[in-house]
């Protein structure tokens, strides 16, 4: 870095001004930047001094404490306390329009973020100051720019679309501004309030009929549910988003009550529509979409009709196949014009059983197509909207209550980089020594406070385990994080873990700052880590790309402070908002059965405010809860939005990555819970009877043996790492039957299981109830214990080859030549030479004449001079003679050997 440039945000602490401020002078100035750790030259810096100093009011924002006390006092009509940026601009363009004098007391809330006197009044939204955060932009995405409000003249066809002329929702708007104008502000107003006044419209819009409550919530549904298919449906075809969205205006449109005007935050249902989409740091690079043909191709859960079947069934196997979603046997090999039968067959050989109307998940499919030579590309649509950020748990209602909260950091990475010892270094203690096998192995939450300028700003990190088996928990680590951190040691470079965390994070559009540890190490090679991120889509700021990228050794608490600075700096530009002041939204991070407390769930907070007593349900399961205990061991008795805890009172163990939800009505709750509860033994009920029927009939078909375990273990996660694990290892001669997984101790009601089911009893990090050794003992039932996957995994393999049938191998003995021929009364003796190895009686020998094998048999008598021996070892001679073999001749060759049996490996 050269010293005549500067940094901006060393620039911001200069200024004392925040750095979103310095951010939006440079887009003023027209000085390009990517972070707020960009530098600019000192000419550009000079100039944002100069502009700084002829801003006119105060130079720092307000604090957010004290622009957002915890508890809102009352608001005043005139000029509520603004939620977010867009909140305040929206409604400062309605007041515009609307009442021109009132502009001069709406000004002040949006003056306390960026005062900008030299701005027009009427100005709408700056798109600067909301979307334009490079730090989390792809190196190769286009900067969104708002689209360019096109001539006032051009009248809307439907009036609520002229909501996208905020700009501060590209990527839900854009796609409309293709085909619809986009209004200008003034249109926005006339269209959103319409006069067709409603009768009450003239009454207090503060309190609500019942009916307008209902209307509202329906309303809401819809919203919610449109939000939520456009996520879906985000990356694939465009038409998809503008018919839900234009749905989504019309039904506002309609319902929005006249009255309902802006300044008491009636448009809030707009507004959410409006929200941004969080920053997107990355597009996924993975899957280049080609030109799809407009095929009939059927997709998942489309019934495939009988034209179709007999289309696909061409003679020529397609060379490229696109995929959306799972398909079934059937499915897939009509998509590659092959038998049913190919595919079958195909899984059989790689150790899969599968039926005709089976559901192939997407390795599966890639796997037949690997084998069938033809190329998959996946648009992981499903995947990637499963991992998709659900930080934002918002609703309408939240709108008027918003506050920051603090961001969800996970940390990512390959086995063994350094993230527990990172995790640890930060909060200073001592984690990572007392892992069982140094490797973390269930998801850890922790809070940690972190010194930045004035005020002390909390980040909630997340610990993933490196482990492949884990996968299911990053994926879920991502799913709920705000930034993650990608730590790749200095000395060992971009590894499998890596590259999968990458795809996590990106398909959950989350920011990643690369933390490049070990740099204290010899063979460190920061640089080459660097160019190794490039193939992932992430270039550092120095290559000219926009991805935070610093060197730390965790070991040695070098450069951890830059670390914590840049997460805080890109939270900072990354809008994170809650409504403490509501029952609690989340999801379980963790959950697993406590002797003493029975079920517990690290919960993450990540909407209102989750209090001691609560009636919540987390999936299926119930809870009151009874006591919550943060990362210090410490007693809460509320945990406000972004924090992570340990709940105690949950009736059951629930799943991790489930999501819960208060309720109002521990009645309601609880119905709730049995509701779901019940649907998912049906669904647990009709997955069995597959899976058994499937089984049988291969058992009956003679060509399995089985291995069935029941395996226990500390936690869920640990649980599903280790089926995730379990279902790698090779099947096609010895079938696993995992008969129960489950979190929680080896109970008596499992060995009982065990005992009728001939299974093996797999404990994982758990431990033994009362009485259970016992009956195990009693029963014959082997309990193995672990706490390390590996050793699990290999001792579980080691049982399934011990289940294959060994198999006959030759061992060499020696070699002998016949030097001589004598033929007694008892039969002929050939004499001879062993000239290595040896000769042992009853071994197996083959007579080589030439290059001919004359005969093949047994070493029936073995004499040294005139006496009967065992063996003779090489340089010595004998006297052989087999009873089925006379023939000898001299110079035959005799090679010695012996058939042993073998234990077979599976493949
Ligand atoms: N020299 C050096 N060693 C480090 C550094 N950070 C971590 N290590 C060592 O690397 C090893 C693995 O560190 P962990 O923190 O357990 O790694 P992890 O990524 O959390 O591993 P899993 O929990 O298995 O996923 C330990 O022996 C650490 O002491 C570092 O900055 N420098």
């Amino acid at each position: 870095m050269s010293n005549d440039r500067v940094r901006i945000y060393d620039l911001s602490r200069d200024l004392n001004l925040d750095n979103k401020s310095v951010l939006e002078l440079c887009d003023r100035l027209n000085v390009s930047y990517k972070t707020c750790s960009s530098t600019i030259t000192e000419d550009e810096a000079d100039r944002i001094r100069q502009a700084a100093q002829n801003r006119p009011s105060t130079p720092r924002p307000i604090p957010r404490a004290e622009a957002r006390p915890s508890t809102p006092a009352p608001k005043p009509k005139e000029a509520p306390a603004p939620k977010n940026k867009e909140l305040q601009i929206r409604s400062y363009t309605y007041r515009q329009s609307e009442e021109e004098e009132a502009l001069p007391s709406l000004e002040a809330p949006l003056r306390r973020e960026a005062p900008r006197p030299s701005q027009p009044a009427a100005r709408p939204l700056r798109p600067e100051l909301r979307p334009q955060r490079p730090t989390l932009r792809p190196a190769d995405a286009p900067v969104q720019r708002p689209a360019t409000p096109t001539s006032p003249t051009t009248i809307p066809r439907r009036p609520a679309v002229a909501l996208p002329s905020e700009p501060a929702v590209p990527a839900l708007k854009a796609p409309r501004s293709r085909s619809e104008p986009t209004p200008e502000p003034s249109t926005v107003e006339v269209v959103l309030f319409p006069p067709k006044a409603k009768p009450d419209s003239k009454a207090p819009a503060k309190r609500k009929t019942r009916e307008q409550e209902l209307a509202d919530e329906e309303k809401m549904n819809k919203l919610n549910a449109n939000l939520k298919g456009k996520r879906r449906h985000r990356g694939r075809e465009v038409e998809v988003e503008e018919e839900e969205d234009t749905e989504v205006n019309i039904d506002l449109l309609e319902s929005e009550p006249t009255s309902e005007v802006p300044d008491e935050g009636n448009s809030t249902a707009s507004m959410y529509l409006m929200r941004p989409p969080k920053p997107k740091s990355t597009t996924t690079p993975t899957t280049v979409k080609p030109n799809r043909p407009q095929t009939s191709r059927p997709r998942r859960g489309e019934p495939v009709s009988r034209t179709l079947d007999t289309a696909a069934r061409t003679p020529s196997k397609p060379e490229l196949l696109e995929l959306t979603g799972s398909l079934t046997v059937q499915q897939l090999a009509e998509q590659l014009a092959v038998h049913d039968t190919e595919v079958i067959k195909t899984l059989f050989l790689k150790g899969k059983m599968v039926t005709v109307t089976q559901a192939l998940d997407m390795a599966t499919i890639e796997l037949v197509c690997q084998e069938l030579g033809v190329e998959v590309i996946i648009h992981t649509i499903e995947a990637s909207s499963s991992a998709r950020k659900e930080t934002e748990m918002l609703e309408a209602t939240d709108l008027d209550n918003l506050h920051h909260r603090p961001p969800v950091v996970t940390v990512m990475g390959h086995v063994d980089h350094g993230k527990t010892t990172l995790l640890d270094a930060i909060r200073k203690t001592r984690v990572a020594q007392g892992e069982a096998g140094g490797i973390t192995q269930h998801i850890g939450a922790y809070h940690v406070d972190v010194p930045h300028e004035d005020s002390t700003k909390r980040i909630v990190f997340l610990d993933t385990p490196g482990h492949e088996a884990f996968t299911a928990m990053r994926a879920r680590g991502a799913k709920v994080t705000d930034v993650a951190i990608l730590v790749v040691a200095a000395d060992d470079g971009v590894r499998p873990q890596t590259i999968e965390a990458i795809r996590h994070a990106q398909a959950a559009q989350v920011p990643i700052i690369v933390a490049i540890n070990k740099i204290d190490k010899d063979g460190a090679q920061p640089d080459r880590v660097k160019t190794e991120l490039m193939t992932y889509a992430l270039v550092a700021e120095e290559y000219g790309g926009d991805t935070i990228m610093v060197p730390v050794s965790a070991l040695k608490g070098h450069n951890l402070e830059t670390l914590l600075e840049m997460i805080v700096l890109v939270s900072e530009v990354t809008d994170l908002y809650a409504n403490p002041d509501r029952p609690a939204k989340g999801t379980v991070i963790e959950a697993h059965l406590d002797r003493a407390r029975g079920p517990v769930a690290t919960l993450l907070v990540q909407n209102g405010t989750l209090r001691v007593g609560d009636p919540l349900v987390a999936g299926a399961v119930f809870a009151k809860v009874r006591a919550m205990v943060n990362d210090q061991g410490q007693r809460l008795e509320a945990a406000p939005p972004s924090s992570a805890v340990e709940v105690w009172g949950l009736t059951e163990v629930p799943t991790a990555g489930d999501e819960f939800e208060v309720y109002g009505e521990e009645k309601q709750a609880r119905a709730l819970a049995q509701e779901r509860a019940q649907l998912e033994r049906t669904r647990q009920l009709t997955n069995r009877q597959i899976s058994l029927g499937t089984f049988s009939q291969q058992a009956q078909e003679g060509k399995l043996k089985e291995l069935n375990l029941i395996l226990k273990a500390d936690v869920q996660g640990s649980v599903e790492a280790i089926v995730n694990s379990l279902k790698q290892l090779p099947q096609q001669e010895v079938q696993l039957g995992i008969l129960l997984s489950a979190p929680g101790e080896v109970t008596e009601t499992d060995v009982d299981l065990a005992a009728a089911s001939g299974a093996v009893i797999i404990g994982f990090n758990t431990t033994l109830a009362s009485g259970a050794r016992k009956a195990a003992d009693i029963a014959g039932v082997d309990i193995r214990e672990y706490n390390i996957i590996y050793k699990l995994l290999e001792d579980i393999q080691g049982a399934m080859e011990g289940l294959l049938e060994p198999e006959l191998v030759e061992e060499p003995l020696g070699q002998a030549e016949v030097r001589a021929v004598f033929t007694l009364s008892k039969g002929v003796v050939a004499g001879c030479y062993v000239q290595s190895g040896k000769l042992q009686r009853n071994c197996h020998v083959r007579l080589h004449r030439g290059n001919q094998v004359v005969w093949q048999g047994t070493l029936e008598s073995l004499r040294r001079v005139k006496d009967d021996v065992r063996e003779v070892a090489a340089g010595y001679e004998c006297g052989v003679s087999c009873s089925d073999f006379q023939a000898w001749q001299e110079n035959d060759q005799i090679e010695a050997f012996l058939r042993v049996t073998q234990r077979r490996k599976l493949t």
